[in-house]
């Protein structure tokens, strides 16, 4: 998919759509519930489809309906058949379910797309090495049980999302287990919200400290009604437009929530809550350094901001978005420079120097098969003085399908072409 993305004036609201991290959790651990849950407020994505098709493989019942699922639980641990599923794009869902694989002695088979076999995977293979268990990957990843409990020690600075994949399984084991990671302990905020769901569905986990959890045993996930937030890290996106040239209205947004990626809106000026709705005006942008560690799915956008900014603009500890869907900070350089951003980074580093417009003939903009990539760049070509062009846009469709579309109810001027 090719768009055009021309200068806009935006203003009006945005139903912001629902938390992509939390709508993940919440099926998983519905399908591991005996009896019948609902998820409601669902925001369907190339990314929760595939959780959805792997918990089904697992022998979960999922009625899918236009924006929730009612879910019937499977006891994983008693699986007697080899499986096999596609965890297609999704880092999530690869990294979520290769523990509640490995608690039948029974084989399964997790394939994957686009960049996902590349993303590191060393937390699980030292694990299952230790354990004398089957790791076997190639361009697909076979998994043989039984796991069993102990003290897992991990690296805090590789994803969290083996954490959070752990912390699905260790309960439904016969004996207690303890997780201690290795600090720096990054996207710490993610496992947050996987101890926040666990606990919604009848599962205790004690934090010992801030890098310790003990798992109590024979823990049973209990079937529950959970209704999905909206999601902040796609929220992002619209507060950097609003603060560059809104008004915008966020519309369903939780101001309690524990999602780390709602630190975004420290970086702008200009916000007012109204009960759920966050109204963002547009406020001179200036310069400021900002922390990634435990938001790295900001870092595109806030590339954005840093561009538009007045002065210097520092991101720091963004090694991790070199592990996404592509080099996240190698193409929001290639990507940045094409329109004449000063920007340069260091393995962990980027450095922006910031200007108020920018307007270039002939732009083409690659999306690097990266959603994020994609719409952080259509938030920088509709604040730009002239017209550009992104390829490979559909990859918008990995997190939020909807994004043109909702672009142009806002006034974005954005032509699929
Ligand atoms: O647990 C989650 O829902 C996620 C954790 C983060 O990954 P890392 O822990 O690998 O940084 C984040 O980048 C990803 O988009 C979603
Ligand atoms: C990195 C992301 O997701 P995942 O790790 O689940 O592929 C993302 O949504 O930006």
């Amino acid at each position: 998919m090719r768009v055009k993305v021309s200068p806009s004036q935006v203003a009006g609201s945005i139903a912001i759509p629902s938390s992509k991290s939390l709508a993940h959790r919440a099926i998983i651990c519905a399908s591991l519930a005996q009896g019948t849950s609902t998820i409601s407020n669902i925001t369907y994505s190339k990314d929760i489809d595939a959780t959805i098709a792997c918990m089904e493989a697992l022998g979960a019942t999922i009625k899918k309906q236009e924006t929730s699922c009612i879910i019937t639980g499977t006891n994983v641990k008693k699986r007697t058949m080899p499986v096999s599923m596609d965890c297609n794009e999704s880092g999530s869902t690869l990294r979520f379910l290769i523990p509640l694989c490995a608690l039948s002695n029974q084989k399964a088979t997790l394939m994957g797309h686009g960049r996902l076999m590349q993303r590191p995977m060393d937390v699980y293979t030292q694990i299952f090495d230790e354990q004398q268990l089957t790791f076997q990957q190639t361009d697909h990843i076979e998994v043989c049980g039984p796991l069993r409990s102990g003290t897992y020690t991990i690296r805090g600075d590789i994803s969290s999302q083996f954490i959070t994949g752990l912390l699905f399984a260790l309960p439904l084991l016969d004996q207690g287990s303890q997780i201690a990671i290795i600090p720096p302990f990054e996207s710490k905020s993610y496992v947050d919200l996987t101890l926040q769901m666990l606990r919604s569905f009848g599962i205790t986990i004690h934090p010992i400290d801030d890098t310790h959890y003990q798992i109590p045993t024979h823990q049973s996930y209990l079937a529950g009604d959970v209704r999905v937030e909206g999601d902040w890290s796609q929220a992002a996106f619209y507060t950097v437009l609003g603060a560059i040239q809104g008004p915008l209205t966020l519309k369903n947004m939780n101001a309690d929530s524990l999602q780390g990626d709602k630190v975004v809106i420290e970086a702008i000026k200009n916000k007012t809550w109204q009960q759920e709705d966050l109204i963002i005006d547009p406020a001179p942008l200036t310069g400021q350094t900002i922390d990634l560690a435990d938001c790295p799915d900001l870092g595109p956008i806030l590339c954005v901001l840093a561009a538009y900014s007045q002065g210097t603009t520092h991101l720091i500890h963004a090694q991790r978005l070199r592990m996404k869907e592509s080099d996240r900070i190698e193409a929001m350089e290639t990507e940045l420079r094409k329109w004449g951003v000063e920007i340069s980074s260091t393995y962990d580093t980027i450095t922006i120097v910031g200007k108020d417009t920018y307007a270039k003939d002939n732009v083409v903009i690659h999306g690097h098969n990266d959603h994020r990539i994609v719409m952080a760049m259509t938030v920088f070509g509709l604040c730009a003085r002239s017209s550009c062009i992104i390829d490979d846009a559909q990859a918008i469709t990995k997190s939020y399908p909807n994004f043109f579309q909702d672009i142009q109810d806002i006034g974005g001027k954005v032509e699929i072409l």
